[in-house]
């Protein structure tokens, strides 16, 4: 899955992106934007905490469309579920510097966080090809994935990174 963060000329990027994935099958969510989302025809859109809530962007989307929530606690985790929302994604795990963040959360809280969560999770913040295996380690039944951003679209060759780290991600969901 794809999330489409860029905010400016956001819309335009938004039905390249949707077109495109139109002849794959790739779902595409737009970050933070439940206009943009519905306008282009986008899969679906991932929230932050201080966005539109998951309840009203789901009255919007309806039932079809996917709603990503950003949490860090385990009272915002039910709150994304009570509202309708398919998956959370936690972060930052691990410090970044593709955005300002008050403190990582940790590898511990967020297992602690997938243990109570009745959602899927996605890891974000700092992951990359030399610590996602550390990540992946628990791997408790909720955490389905990892995003990332300056991992493949901060390296010389985004194509080589990407496959790179899907191997790494597939080997440990082999294994
Ligand atoms: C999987 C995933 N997790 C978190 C985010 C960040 O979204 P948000 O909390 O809305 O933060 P900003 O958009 O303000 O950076 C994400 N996009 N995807
Ligand atoms: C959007 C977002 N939310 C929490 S950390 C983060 C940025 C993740 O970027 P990177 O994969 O480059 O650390």
């Amino acid at each position: 899955m794809f999330i489409i963060r860029q905010e400016s000329h956001a819309m335009q990027e938004a039905v390249s992106c949707v077109e495109v994935a139109k002849h794959s099958r790739i779902p595409i969510v737009i970050n933070d934007r439940v206009d943009i989302a519905m306008a282009c025809g986008a899969d679906g859109v991932h929230l932050g905490q201080s966005d539109l809530p998951a309840r009203q962007a789901r009255m919007l989307l309806g039932s079809d469309k996917i709603i990503g929530v950003s949490c860090q606690t385990l009272e915002q985790v039910q709150k994304a579920y009570e509202d309708g929302a398919d998956y959370v994604g936690s972060g930052a795990v691990f410090p970044t510097t593709t955005k300002k963040i008050n403190s990582a959360i940790g590898l511990e809280h967020l297992y602690a966080l997938c243990r109570g969560s009745p959602l899927p999770v996605v890891a974000i913040g700092g992951i990359n090809a030399s610590n996602v295996k550390e990540v992946l380690r628990e791997r408790p039944s909720t955490l389905h994935g990892v995003a990332v951003i300056s991992a493949l679209f901060d390296q010389p060759d985004v194509c080589k990174a990407t496959q790179e780290l899907a191997e790494i991600i597939s080997d440990v969901f082999n294994s």
